[in-house]
């Protein structure tokens, strides 16, 4: 029997978690920029930046057994399960020595969401949301040139209707708890950055 410190401290895993990281999640529709300001945001705020798509996209070349059905659901725009997501983000958090992190491009749903939370213990400082119009993520997704085998119309259009049912929902939740940081992701980069910029306030950018 631990103490009852111990046990308010204690996952939901039964683990006893280090002192719990600070998390950003950045949300927004594919193409609406979360991985270029995530790029930039690391520069300026020392935050580690954990890209769900991408974790996603290197279990499949690790060649792991759950490889194939990963690659089949990044196909055709679904999401995947979230114990496997949620076991890549875990062990990328704990892996790494630093106590910050944004994470990209999840949670997608909200079961995503709700286990998340459950398993970690960990709920988000803010959810920043990169507010897009389809037609111009649209443009980008087609214009990516990352050799996805999601970037193309007709998942991009899969995607787009997973975003609105499944994911938008997610944003509610937060926005509801006054969580939410929106922003017009419609603008150039530097521009869409100088908002950014504002919302994570300059005391917390590094000394350099
Ligand atoms: N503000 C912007 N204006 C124009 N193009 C952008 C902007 N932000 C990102 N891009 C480009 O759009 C594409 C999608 O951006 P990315 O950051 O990968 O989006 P996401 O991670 O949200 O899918 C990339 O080719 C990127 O260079
Ligand atoms: O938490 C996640 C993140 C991504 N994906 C899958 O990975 C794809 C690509 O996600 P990513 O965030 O890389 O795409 P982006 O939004 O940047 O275009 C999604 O369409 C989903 O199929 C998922 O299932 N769960
Ligand atoms: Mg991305």
């Amino acid at each position: 029997m631990g103490t009852v410190v111990e046990a308010a401290n204690k996952g939901a895993n039964g683990s006893i978690p280090q002192k719990n990281p600070t998390v950003v999640f950045v949300l927004g529709g594919p193409g609406s920029g979360k991985g270029t300001q995530c790029a930039n945001i690391v520069q300026h705020f020392g935050y580690t930046h954990l890209s769900a798509g991408d974790l996603l996209r290197a279990e499949i070349k690790s060649g792991s057994e759950n490889g194939t059905m990963i690659q089949n659901m990044i196909k055709e725009g679904k999401i995947v399960p979230s114990e496997v997501t949620i076991k890549l983000l875990q062990r990328a958090i704990e892996e790494n020595g630093n106590d910050k992190f944004l994470i990209d491009g999840f949670p997608r749903n909200e079961e995503n969401r709700a286990a998340f939370e459950n398993v970690t213990g960990i709920e988000p400082a803010f959810v920043l949301f990169f507010d897009c119009p389809e037609e111009e993520m649209e443009r980008r997704l087609l214009s990516r040139n990352q050799g996805r085998e999601d970037d193309n119309i007709e998942t991009i259009r899969k995607r787009f209707k997973v975003f609105l049912e499944s994911s938008l929902p997610v944003i509610n939740y937060y926005d509801a708890k006054a969580k939410v940081r929106k922003i017009d992701a419609a603008r150039p980069v530097e521009e869409v950055f100088e908002t950014v910029k504002a919302i994570f306030a300059p005391k917390n950018e590094k000394a350099d």
